[in-house]
C-alpha cells in the first residue's frame, strides 16, 4: 500500500525538519491571505527550504523579463549583478533582455544554470510607449519561445536593483506585487484609471488592491493571457486617442480586478527608499535606484 513515508515509492525523502513548530510561520501586523485566498508573501511566513526542495524536485526554469530600451541600458549591470547574488538562487534561470542596443547588455560572469537572452526588439520615441509595449512583447515571446522553455515569468522594471533573497515563494499561477506607496492605503485613494471611457477604468467601489507594474508574473500561460488582455485593451484606448493614466500599470490593475491573482507579494517586492524603512519590512528584496528623469528618458 502507498503510505506517506513509507520511502519505497518516493526516491528522495524529504529531510525538513518535522519538529518545527508551523504555526511559527505566522505574522499578526500583516494581512497574510486575501479573501479569496491567495497568500501574501511577508517574510516570517513561509520556509523556504520546503519550497526549495518542491520546486527543486521538479526542476523548475524560471524566466526573469526586463527591457532595456534606449538609455536604460545603463540599470542592466547592476541589475544581472545582484539578480545573480539573490534572485531564484540554486534554481534555474534564463534572463531575457528585450533591448534595442544588444551591443550594450552587459557581459556579467553567471552561475550554472543561468542564461541571459538578448531579444532585439525596436523601441518608440516616448518613454510611455516603451514601457506599454512590454505587454505586447511579452505576449508575443511568450507564444513563440517562452513556452517551450521557462516554466514560470517574472516581468520587471529595470531601473531597480536585487537586495535580498526573491525566491521560488514568489511562484504560483499568477501574481502581482503590492505597489509601495498603497499597500496600507484605502480603495478611494488607489489610483486606478477613473474615465469611463477608458478599458483601464475601475469603478470606485471595486479593486482590492493597487498593484504595481513593475512585478508581477506566473506561469508562461497565465502571462500570456494577461499580456493579450492589457495590450488588446490598451489598443482600444489608443485607436480613442485614450492612454491610461498610470500606462501599463493601469491595464494591469484593471486586469487583476476581474482575474484576481493566485499570490500576491508584498512591497517587500518592491520598494522604494524614499518611503523610509517601515517596521513591518523585515527585508527588502527588490529596490527602486533613484534616476534622473531628465537625463533618461526619451534618449
Ligand atoms: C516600479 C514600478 O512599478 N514601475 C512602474 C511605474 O514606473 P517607473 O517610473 O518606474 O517607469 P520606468 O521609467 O522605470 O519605465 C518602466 C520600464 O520600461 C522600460 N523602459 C522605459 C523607458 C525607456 O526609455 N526605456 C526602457 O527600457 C524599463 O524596463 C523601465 O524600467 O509606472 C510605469 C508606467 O507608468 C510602469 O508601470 C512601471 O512598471
Ligand atoms: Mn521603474
Amino acid at each position: 500500500t502507498l503510505t506517506h513515508g513509507s520511502g519505497s515509492v518516493f526516491l528522495y525523502v524529504g529531510k525538513c525538519d518535522s519538529k518545527e513548530n508551523f504555526l511559527f510561520h505566522r505574522r499578526s501586523d500583516v494581512l497574510m491571505m486575501t479573501p479569496w485566498f491567495a497568500p501574501i508573501v511577508w517574510e516570517g511566513t513561509y520556509n523556504s527550504e520546503i519550497l526549495n526542495e518542491q520546486f527543486r524536485r521538479r526542476n523548475v526554469t524560471v524566466g526573469l523579463t526586463v527591457f532595456a530600451i534606449k538609455k536604460y541600458t545603463v540599470f542592466l549591470n547592476k541589475f544581472l549583478e545582484t539578480a545573480e547574488t539573490y534572485f531564484m538562487v540554486g534554481h534555474r534561470v534564463n534572463y531575457y533582455i528585450f533591448t534595442d542596443r544588444p551591443e550594450e547588455v552587459p557581459k556579467v560572469p553567471l552561475k550554472e544554470g543561468r542564461n541571459v537572452v538578448v531579444l532585439q526588439v525596436q523601441n518608440y520615441p516616448r518613454w510611455q510607449e516603451i514601457s506599454m509595449r512590454r505587454m505586447e512583447l511579452i505576449n508575443s515571446f511568450s507564444q513563440q519561445r517562452f513556452i517551450n522553455e521557462v516554466s514560470y515569468l517574472v516581468c520587471v522594471d529595470v531601473d531597480m536593483r536585487f537586495n535580498d533573497q526573491v525566491g521560488v515563494e514568489i511562484l504560483s499561477n499568477l501574481f502581482g506585487t503590492l505597489h509601495p506607496h498603497f499597500y496600507a492605503a484605502e480603495r478611494q485613494s488607489f489610483t486606478y484609471e477613473r474615465r469611463p471611457a477608458s478599458q483601464a477604468y475601475v469603478p470606485r467601489d471595486e479593486g482590492d488592491f493597487y498593484y504595481a507594474g513593475g512585478f508581477f508574473g506566473g506561469t508562461v500561460m497565465e502571462v500570456y493571457k494577461l499580456t493579450k488582455k492589457c495590450h488588446e485593451a490598451m489598443m482600444v484606448d489608443k485607436a480613442k486617442g485614450i492612454e491610461a493614466i498610470w500606462q501599463d500599470e493601469s491595464y494591469l490593475n484593471k486586469y487583476f480586478v476581474y482575474y484576481k491573482p493566485t499570490k500576491i507579494l508584498s512591497p517587500e517586492y518592491l520598494w522604494d527608499d524614499d518611503l523610509g524603512r517601515p517596521e513591518i519590512l523585515k527585508k527588502i528584496r527588490f529596490l527602486a535606484l533613484p534616476k534622473n528623469h531628465a537625463a533618461i528618458r526619451n534618449k
